[in-house]
């Protein structure tokens, strides 16, 4: 089976835990998202399973063996961690020949995936010439060069520009579509919010959700309702009496939970409030990791807070 299988992974660097009995599956055929704040593990988590790091405890297998395990690693997966350091007198092409070359791959692989990711103009300049969004492009070819099943990118959108953004967006989708298991860190959901059909969060080196985005939107929208009316006050105490929690959220809008909308309606209906509209609200998806993932970025906070006296 052409996936990532992480089971119990364990990282401590020192007195900093990285990563704390880590379990998720990345299956092929889709973009899975790997999200989480700053520091929450997902570097360390992706450096393991390319053997880059040694786990204190756990496995990371792809397509059921460990990294070291695989006979020809450039034709069963590809990765983009940082982007591509590449001598910056060495022409784009020949960095790739020379890495299709220690896998016996032809030249003419080489000139396809350059040609997959927009690179063939450029190619024959030197890297020390190019742009961060070509750099991307030539680490995004490497990671191709052997045609393989899994695929992990780290930060892949970072600082480059809308245009490049939206190219790797449809990019990745498409390997998955082609049937690769596609795995691809942010800490910013609002990155993967077009991009992942599935979504790992993760906070403190730990899995706090692992989840389809459709699912994950609606758990976060919950069973909040939202209410506008011209008369906040009443309105808060007539659904407070009937076991609501109220907050308002604007000059004329509450946010309620604990009771359905018809409930909402009849409630204010029956005590004659004013109201003009009542509806279920809905998450947005950066909402939702924001809530997921509060505990894991007040720890980071309070840690840092300890690290500076
Ligand atoms: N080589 C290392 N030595 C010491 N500490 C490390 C090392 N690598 C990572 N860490 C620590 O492990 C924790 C997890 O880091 P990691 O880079 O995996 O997080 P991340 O989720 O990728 O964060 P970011 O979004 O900032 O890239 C952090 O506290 C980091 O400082």
């Amino acid at each position: 089976m052409n996936d990532i299988e992480v089971r119990g992974l364990r990282k401590r660097f020192g007195a900093v835990t990285a990563v704390d009995g880590l379990s998720f599956t990345v299956p092929p055929g889709q973009v899975t998202g790997f999200v989480g704040p700053n520091g929450a593990g997902k570097s360390t988590t992706m450096r393991i399973v390319l053997g880059l790091d040694a786990a204190d405890e756990g496995t990371a297998l792809i397509g059921g063996r460990p990294y070291r395990a695989l006979r020809a690693p450039l034709c069963e997966v590809g990765a983009l961690l940082d982007v591509a350091a590449v001598h910056p007198s060495r022409r784009g092409r020949d960095h790739l020949l020379w890495m299709a070359h220690s896998h016996r791959l032809p030249a003419r692989r080489v000139d396809e995936v350059l040609e997959q990711v927009g690179l063939s103009q450029a190619a024959r300049r030197r890297a020390g010439g190019y742009s961060l969004g070509m750099r991307q492009r030539l680490g995004i070819a490497a990671a191709l060069l052997g045609d393989p099943p899994v695929l992990l990118f780290d930060e892949p959108v970072n600082g480059l520009d809308p245009e490049g953004i939206r190219w790797i967006r449809g990019f990745l989708k498409r390997l998955a579509a082609e049937g690769r298991a596609v795995l691809v860190s942010s800490h910013l959901m609002s990155e993967l919010e077009d991009t992942a059909d599935h979504l790992i969060v993760i906070g403190r080196g730990r899995v706090i959700a692992d989840t389809g985005v459709a699912e994950l939107l609606a758990a976060a929208s919950g069973d909040r309702v939202e209410v506008r009316t011209s008369d906040r006050t009443r309105a808060m105490t007539v659904l407070a009496d009937a076991g609501a929690t109220v907050a308002a959220t604007g000059r004329d809008t509450l946010t309620v939970s604990k009771l359905a909308a018809e409930r909402v309606t009849a409630l204010l209906g029956g005590a004659g409030v004013a109201f003009s509209g009542v509806a279920a609200h809905r998450a947005t998806l950066e909402e939702a990791y924001m809530e997921l993932t509060r505990d894991a970025v007040e720890f980071a906070a309070e840690s840092a807070g300890e690290g500076e006296q």
